[in-house]
């Protein structure tokens, strides 16, 4: 795929321009949608070919395959009116909104593919889910740190719903962070240990020969700390809130 289109450059579209562009081999040209003025013209004067367009119908006729990364309240005033040929390749981002949505805004016949691309594609370190499976968007992805095609869309909102517990986890370590400084340690201290402790878990992460449970069981001791915290704070009542909260975003998401 050598013409890249991307209408919405916030912060997923952004990264995605850092992941094609920053790495090696041959780079693509990217045309950017005019909205994110800023965004758009410090990618463009950052990297050889990028290219700020005058508006989203300019980005429609210059690119093979057009990435949608609007926010989905936005995408009518976005995406209505724009003609977007049979012979364009759309990959859609817009977290709830499905391809037949997508669709009837678009009054196109153009393969739609979605997909969730996290901002570690910045690194080429993400993997992304695409449904459903199209041997360009996933070898796009595949550039980008790997392809995880599924095939039905109710599975893919199970991903979707996935993704929105990235910042509850954040806001988990930070609440740690302020606890500790709260009983007299220095912010940074804290703030640099907690840090540390979970880089330790992406570590171990990365070892897929243990399932989950057996990692967590590897790292406990029998009525030590980890066990009391987990079986006193994330018992059964809390696992089955975050359970609920899920579920209420995948009907959302539907
Ligand atoms: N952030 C993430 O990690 C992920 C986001 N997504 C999906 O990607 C989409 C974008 O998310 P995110 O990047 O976080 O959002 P941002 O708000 O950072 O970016 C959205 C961009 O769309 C631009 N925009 C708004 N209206 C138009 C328009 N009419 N024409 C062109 N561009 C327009 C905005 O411009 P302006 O600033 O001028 O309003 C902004 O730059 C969402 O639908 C989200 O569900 C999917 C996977 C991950």
């Amino acid at each position: 795929m050598q013409r890249i289109g991307i209408i919405g450059v916030g912060e997923i579209g952004r990264a995605i321009v850092e992941g094609l562009l920053g790495g090696d081999g041959e780079a693509p040209e990217v045309f950017l949608s005019p909205r994110g003025a800023r965004v758009a013209a410090e990618l463009s004067g950052r990297f050889e070919g990028v290219r700020v367009c005058a508006g989203n119908q300019e980005v429609v006729d210059r690119s093979e395959l057009v990435i949608i990364a609007v926010r989905r309240q936005d995408r009518h005033e976005a995406l209505a009116g724009l003609k977007v040929g049979d012979d364009k390749l759309v990959v859609n981002l817009m977290a709830g909104v499905s391809i037949d949505d997508l669709r009837r805004t678009l009054a196109t016949g153009a393969p739609i593919v979605r997909a969730i691309p996290l901002p570690a594609v910045r690194e080429r370190r993400s993997v992304t889910v695409t449904c459903p499976s199209h041997p360009v968007v996933d070898a796009l992805f595949d550039r980008l740190g790997g392809a995880l095609p599924v095939a039905d869309e109710d599975d893919f909102n199970v991903f979707s719903a996935l993704t929105g517990t990235l910042t509850a986890h954040y806001a988990y370590l930070a609440t740690l962070t302020s606890w500790a400084a709260g009983h007299g340690i220095a912010p940074d201290a804290a703030d640099r240990y907690v840090r540390g402790l979970f880089q330790n878990v992406g570590r171990s992460l990365s070892d897929e020969s243990r399932p989950l449970r057996r990692l967590a069981a590897d790292h406990e001791t029998p009525r030590g700390s980890n066990e009391r915290i987990r079986t006193t704070w994330f018992d059964a009542a809390n696992a089955t809130a975050l359970k609920e909260a899920l579920d209420g975003l995948l009907t959302d998401l539907r």
